[in-house]
């Protein structure tokens, strides 16, 4: 089985390289994400990413529960909803409830941006505050500092903050965020927030690594520098994709239900630095 390289986050905290996303995209497929998770699972996942949004933390726990992996050796991260930024404690315990677990590994600001009305960023009647008022994610982020005393999460951190977001944030954190997630691959390597993240020792990690469901994957794993590098290295498309993401030193979190497709996502090149230095100037040269 896979042996996953960890990384260290900037509390002390160990969480794995690669996990299982449980995004099922809009609407619903809650029902399949049990079955994904437990199959994960048994092919080596310890890290599962999921959010209230998702609608799925219940399944997620009771995955965690049937699979007879003790609950230490698995990572579990889920997301404070974007219209649950004025009642985080809430939130967060109604998360808890959801997964039925005693703590979460991870708990992340799902978006900079609060929502008062709707369920989701995409609802066309969204009303989002203007900036500047209130609670901006300066005063979430105060709240989910809190949630720390609890002892019912081992670290917290953000996703979706770009540079300005987060230099905007950062001079009022008592706590550094641990992690921030975003959208990230060989299309979109963010270099300047990278950079930001290494220099502040925030770890980042990759959410819709292979370019998410739909047309964009297929343009990720058609990419003839991909394929290239792919046969030079006797990989997999998306294991250089993956890989890249590893030696470059983000975490990585891709969905799939298909147990072939778990299992050659969690081989990534832990340890060479291969598919990096060879994808990397084409990366650059790309931006
Ligand atoms: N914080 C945030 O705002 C966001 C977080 N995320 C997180 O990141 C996770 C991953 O991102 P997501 O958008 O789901 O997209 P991914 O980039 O992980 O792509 C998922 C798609 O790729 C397919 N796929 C997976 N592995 C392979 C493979 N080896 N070869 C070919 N196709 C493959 C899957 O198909 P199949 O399942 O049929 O195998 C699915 O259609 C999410 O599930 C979620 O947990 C995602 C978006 C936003
Ligand atoms: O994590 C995945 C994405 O962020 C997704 O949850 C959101 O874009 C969501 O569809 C929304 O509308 O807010």
């Amino acid at each position: 089985m896979a042996d996953i390289p960890h990384f260290t986050l900037n509390d002390g905290n160990k969480i794995p390289s690669v996990g299982i996303g449980c995004w099922m995209g809009i609407p619903g497929g809650a029902e399949r994400v049990y079955n994904m998770c437990l199959k994960a699972l048994k092919n080596g996942y310890r890290l599962i990413d999921t959010a209230n949004g998702y609608g799925n933390e219940k399944q997620v726990g009771q995955a965690v529960r049937d699979s007879g992996i003790p609950r230490e050796d698995i990572y579990v991260t889920t997301k404070l909803p974007n219209n649950d930024h004025h009642r985080v404690q809430e939130s967060f315990d109604e998360s808890l409830r959801s997964l039925g677990l005693d703590y979460i590994d991870l708990y992340l600001m799902h978006w900079p941006q609060a929502c008062i009305s709707a369920v989701s960023m995409a609802d066309p009647d969204a009303v989002i505050p203007p900036p500047g008022e209130s609670p901006t994610f300066i005063e979430t982020w105060r709240d989910m500092e809190k949630l720390l005393a609890t002892g019912k999460v081992r670290s917290i951190g953000i996703s979706n903050f770009s540079v300005r977001t987060l230099n905007e944030l950062l001079p009022h954190c008592q706590v550094v965020p641990a992690v921030n997630q975003v959208e990230l691959h060989p299309c979109l390597p963010s270099i300047e927030l990278k950079k930001l993240c290494d220099d502040k020792g925030i770890l980042l990690e990759a959410y819709s690594p292979l370019g998410t469901s739909g047309q964009k994957t297929t343009l990720l794993h058609e990419s003839p520098i991909i394929r290239e590098i792919g046969e030079r290295l006797g990989a997999t498309p998306a294991q250089v994709v993956l890989s890249w993401d590893v030696q470059r030193g983000t975490a990585v979190v891709a969905k799939t239900e298909t147990e072939s497709r778990m299992k050659e996502n969690i081989t990534v090149r832990g340890a060479s630095n291969l598919v990096y230095s060879a994808l990397t100037p084409n990366v650059l040269q790309n931006e």
